[in-house]
């Protein structure tokens, strides 16, 4: 169980919410609602005492302990190494001993088998997000919390991240998302958050009723035969 109690900062305002084992979460909002920092908190990469795993506060954690609980991936990969190939990066990303099997098995899953010995700073946007997907399977945390991964994907590769998201290959996830299709197929539970506030903290169904619909965004988006459509 992940949970955080009165969290407030300067972008963030008496955020709390209990998600029980396994149970996952997709957080939206507008640009600059506060999305990725509540993020880094609930990693604890903005440190603080309010989040707790399974009633313990994650701060008090050793730093390995809580990389198997907790991984915030990124919205970009950065890469420190000119040379670093996709294997290699990837070999890296184990927290403790390297399975080469593993790696040999992701890198089919997501049909990445060309870019294997590649170098990773020269992939495309939407290819950095896929190995940023590789990175958190082969890391196996209790709780991943992805920041924006699909940006860049094209509609074939959203499918098969969507099924992903779908199967038992992660365990608890955390999806930062703008895209609405996305966070509507999930049928996750939704957090939607607004000037660093709890606006919406409840089920993927109530968020998606057409008064919520308006009242979230206007009327720049309704349901019709439950599908999204966009009124731009
Ligand atoms: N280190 C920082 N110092 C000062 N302001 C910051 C810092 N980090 C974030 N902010 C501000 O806090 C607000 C929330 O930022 P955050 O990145 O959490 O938003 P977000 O909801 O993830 O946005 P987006 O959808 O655009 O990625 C923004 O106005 C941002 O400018």
């Amino acid at each position: 169980m992940l949970e955080i109690k009165n969290y407030s900062s300067f972008i963030l305002n008496d955020i709390s919410f209990k998600l029980e084992e396994n149970e996952n979460l997709i957080i939206l909002g507008q640009n600059g609602a506060g999305k990725s920092t509540l993020a880094k908190v609930l990693s604890n990469l903005i440190n603080n005492n309010q989040v707790f795993l399974d009633n313990e506060d994650i701060s008090s954690i050793d730093d390995l302990k809580r990389a198997k609980f907790i991984n915030y991936i990124p919205p970009g990969l950065t890469i420190f190494d000119e040379y670093i190939t996709l294997k290699e990066f990837l070999e890296l990303s184990f927290v403790s001993t390297v399975d080469n099997q593993k790696v040999s098995n992701i890198i089919s899953l997501l049909k990445m088998e060309k870019l294997k010995d590649k170098f990773c700073k020269s992939f495309s946007s939407g290819e950095k997000q896929l190995v940023l997907l590789a990175s958190a399977i082969i890391h196996d945390a209790k709780i991943t919390i992805f920041d924006e991964l699909t940006a860049n994907l094209d509609i074939n590769r959203l499918k098969d991240v969507y099924d992903i998201f779908k199967s038992d290959l992660l365990n608890q996830k955390i999806i930062i998302t703008h895209n609405l299709d996305l966070a509507y197929a999930l049928k996750f539970k939704i957090l939607f958050l607004k000037d660093g506030k709890i606006e919406f903290f409840g089920s993927n169904e109530e968020f998606f009723e057409n008064s919520n619909l308006e009242k979230f965004y206007n009327k720049s988006i309704q349901k019709v035969n439950n599908h999204l459509v966009v009124n731009l």
